[in-house]
């Protein structure tokens, strides 16, 4: 066993940046926190070299591995929250799926589902601390080893978007092998969703007694579905892991913020807005004022800027961060990109990215 193996969770070092977490509750803080998602990854050379030569799945099911990456964009980068490195596809491999990473290509499942019959071929009663340890692990190695520097995020992919890799295989354009189920085997298709829904409040609920601080729940292939197919397949079970991960948590007398994204979800965001999540994460199709009206106050916002900006001078980027900031306003709003960084980025400008939030949002605060 790994020394690290044995470190528990309790007497986590105190917190010296609660601004992330302010935020999620819409409270003032003294300045936009900032982080982004897949901070941790190919665009850091650091990334690349402990990377370099080690199976994908392996190197999450490592700890110390998963702690290590997790801090690595820390070292270099004022971020104002950590998140476990992991990856969404860990469940469907929970559930007893194949799946590889293979380059060039992405997350491939080898025998993906093809029929409602396959739905039998699943563990459907999974075990998740048997199962989902090694990331229980992580999040406990990687809550000691930031010292209190700033809080950690778990986090989970959505019912919908895990039953699109199991049945797509892979990656897909237009997800019509999942939609075909949706049309044509709408109940194993909820039997399938609520399958999922189980086993990832059970995952959930770990992460936080493993020392989670925060939860995001990630999906990812909202866009994919109307506003109608959204309503039956996916805001239930996105409703459903809020209600009852607060309600177990409110049991042992806890309580940590919950934050959704739908990617390219728009047409659902009154409704994400009502789902018990104190976050509403956004993409960049989504005006800043506008998600603020529909969404009248009863959440926190976080994003939502082109991840591909990045791209731009990084005077530019300042620009476009003010307009952001301005847009969204200070209060109840965590910046972070549309989407996750893609790996041709420019760790510089992530940097300017970061210092252009923290700056510019200080000015307006010392404003008012
Ligand atoms: O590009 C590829 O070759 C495969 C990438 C891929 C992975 N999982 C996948 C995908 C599909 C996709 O993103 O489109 C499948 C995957 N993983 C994830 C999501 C959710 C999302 O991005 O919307 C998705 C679905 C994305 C989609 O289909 O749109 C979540 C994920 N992957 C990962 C993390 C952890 C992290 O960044 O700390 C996180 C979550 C936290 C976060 O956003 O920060 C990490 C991850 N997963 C993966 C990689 C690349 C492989 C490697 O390091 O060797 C990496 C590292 C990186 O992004 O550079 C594999």
């Amino acid at each position: 066993m790994d020394k690290d193996d044995l470190i528990l969770p309790k007497d986590f070092p105190k917190l010296k940046n609660d601004a992330f977490l302010l935020a999620c509750r819409g409270r003032e803080t003294p300045h936009v926190p900032v982080w982004c998602m897949r901070q941790a990854g190919r665009y850091l050379p650091e990334f690349r070299e402990s990377r370099a030569g080690k199976d994908f799945f392996a190197t999450c099911r490592s700890p110390a591995a998963c702690c290590e990456l997790t801090l690595q964009p820390l070292r270099r980068f004022p971020f104002d929250a950590a998140i476990i490195f992991s990856d969404i596809l860990v469940i469907p491999q929970a559930m007893g799926m194949d799946v590889q990473m293979v380059a060039g290509k992405g997350p491939t499942f080898p025998d993906p589902l093809k029929e409602p019959e396959d739905l039998l071929l699943l563990q459907s009663k999974v075990d998740v601390n048997k199962e989902l340890g090694y990331v229980f692990k992580a999040i406990t190695l990687t809550r000691h080893k930031l010292e209190g520097k700033v809080p950690l995020i778990g986090f989970t992919g959505a019912p919908w978007t895990l039953m699109t890799y199991m049945i797509e295989g892979g990656g897909s354009t237009t997800q019509s092998k999942a939609k075909r189920w949706l049309y044509r085997h709408p109940e194993a298709s909820h039997q399938l969703l609520k399958m999922l829904t189980d086993i990832i409040v059970e995952y959930l609920l770990g992460q936080v007694a493993a020392g989670a601080q925060a939860l995001q729940v990630f999906e990812s292939h909202a866009g994919c579905l109307g506003p109608v197919e959204f309503r039956e397949f996916s805001l239930p079970y996105l409703r459903d892991i809020a209600r009852k991960v607060k309600d177990q948590l409110k049991e042992s007398g806890q309580d940590v913020p919950l934050i959704v994204f739908a990617k390219d979800g728009h047409y659902g965001l009154e409704d994400l807005s009502q789902s018990h999540y104190e976050v509403v994460g956004l993409d960049w199709t989504v005006d800043p004022r506008s998600a603020r009206e529909r969404t009248g106050g009863k959440v926190s916002l976080q994003g939502n800027m082109d991840p591909c900006a990045l791209y731009a001078p990084k005077e530019r980027i300042s620009e476009i961060v003010k307009k952001m900031l301005e847009g969204f306003g200070t209060r109840g709003y965590i910046a972070n990109l549309g989407h996750g960084l893609y790996p041709d980025m420019d760790p510089e400008n992530v940097g300017a990215f970061v210092e252009a939030v923290h700056t510019h949002s200080r000015h307006l605060l010392n404003l008012k």
